[in-house]
């Protein structure tokens, strides 16, 4: 498939037309990576790898750590475009601007082999909106078609998809989505079985150990709003706000979800990138491009919950989007499994109208796509 994005703003007139005028891409590239663990090395950890080598593996994707915290679960750097999170077993990338976020996966695989100590991939998720301009991109990223060649690569069991209109807003996903890890439950306490038969009683000892292998609970949300409230969005400008820590007051974000030790950044003159992290392990991240002309700001969250219709409504209470798409992925086991029916409920939120819905099964995970806009537009 080629390459759609954003076809309004992609020709080449009106690109040639723009090619001096200042614009920064703040759809995100993301990618998670869980790693098997490794029966062999109890001791396996992706945060035995030094900071330098992160240093040097983010110089491929071109950007840098600007901010940095941490608790017993997690990692959580800010970088100069978007962040990175790091924790046992389970790492993510999310960059944006014209970076190459997939040019650090060779890097990563062979940190994680030779220092971290897992040498196996149990699930990858690489994931994006439509480019806003698809042809400031450099390789491997000038198209979906091609970042799924160079995943094809790495991976022969790798699956692309296409969400959402792909003329207009969409969302694309690679995923390997191969399941297993997580708990090994022992199923063993009913199966001590006395059986009483005709001819007497024979104890029979079934010895029937069944092993269910049950994942972890997991979700993410994400929630990625494009067409911003200009009051809003001045918050994040040096204009109103000093620091990352008045803009995160000044806009509310410390109240969306609580209990987050938050790590925030304001650039300079514009733009706002923040961590939250919480002692459960619980990470949420929010990055905004202020200005008015491509104005767009993303949230993310594996916050568990079993309806996420109130969060939802507080993001977008908060900044005021014109337009925004929302993907949640939950497993079996996660307290989400059935956000897609409370989704699929949401014809409208507040001020703003569904215009797609998708859902998708994996062997995994069951994903929800939906995109909304706010009405009268
Ligand atoms: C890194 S931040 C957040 C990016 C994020 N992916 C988003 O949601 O838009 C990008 C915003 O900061 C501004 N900015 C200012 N200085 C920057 C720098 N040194 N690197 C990246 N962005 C910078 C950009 O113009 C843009 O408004």
């Amino acid at each position: 498939m080629a390459e759609n994005e954003d076809l309004s703003s992609s020709n080449s007139s009106s690109s040639s037309s723009r090619e001096d005028m200042h614009f920064f891409e703040g759809v995100e590239k993301l990618l998670e990576i869980w790693f098997a663990p490794n029966p062999s090395n109890k001791n396996a950890d992706l945060r035995k790898i030094p900071r330098p080598m992160w240093d040097a593996l983010l110089k491929t994707v071109r950007c840098e750590i600007i901010s940095f915290t941490r608790n017993e679960q997690i990692d959580a750097y800010v970088l100069s475009e978007s962040s990175m999170f790091v924790s046992k077993r389970r790492w993510i990338l999310k960059t944006c601007g014209s970076t190459t976020t997939l040019a650090c996966l060779e890097p990563l695989l062979r940190l994680a082999s030779e220092i971290a100590g897992y040498t196996e991939l149990e699930d990858l998720f690489y994931s994006r909106k439509n480019f806003k301009r698809p042809e400031l991109q450099v390789s491997p990223h000038r198209g979906f078609e091609e970042e799924v060649a160079f995943l094809d690569s790495f991976f022969d069991d790798g699956r692309a998809y296409s969400l959402g209109a792909v003329n207009r807003d969409c969302w694309h996903l690679y995923t390997l989505s191969r399941g297993g890890g997580g708990k090994q439950l022992l199923m063993n306490n009913n199966n001590n079985v006395n059986h009483h038969v005709a001819n007497g009683t024979t104890n029979v000892n079934m010895n029937l150990i069944e092993s269910l292998q049950l994942p972890d609970p997991d979700q993410t949300i994400e929630i990625l709003m494009t067409d911003l409230d200009p009051q809003v969005m001045a918050v994040f400008t040096k204009d109103v706000c000093n620091t990352g820590l008045e803009a995160t007051q000044k806009s509310g974000i410390h109240k969306l979800i609580p209990g987050m030790v938050i790590d925030d950044y304001l650039f300079d003159p514009c733009g706002y990138s923040m961590n939250g992290v919480s002692k459960s392990g619980c990470y949420m991240t929010i990055h905004i491009t202020p200005e008015p002309d491509f104005s767009y700001v993303s949230f993310e969250s594996n916050v568990a919950s079993s309806s996420y219709g109130d969060l939802i409504t507080r993001v977008i209470d908060t900044f005021q989007p014109g337009k925004f798409i929302v993907t949640v992925f939950a497993n079996k086991t996660s307290p989400a499994a059935n956000v897609s029916r409370e989704l699929e409920h949401l014809g409208t939120i507040a001020q703003w109208k569904r215009r797609d819905i998708q859902f998708s099964r994996f062997p995994t995970y069951d994903l929800t796509y939906a995109q909304y806009c706010k009405y009268p537009s």
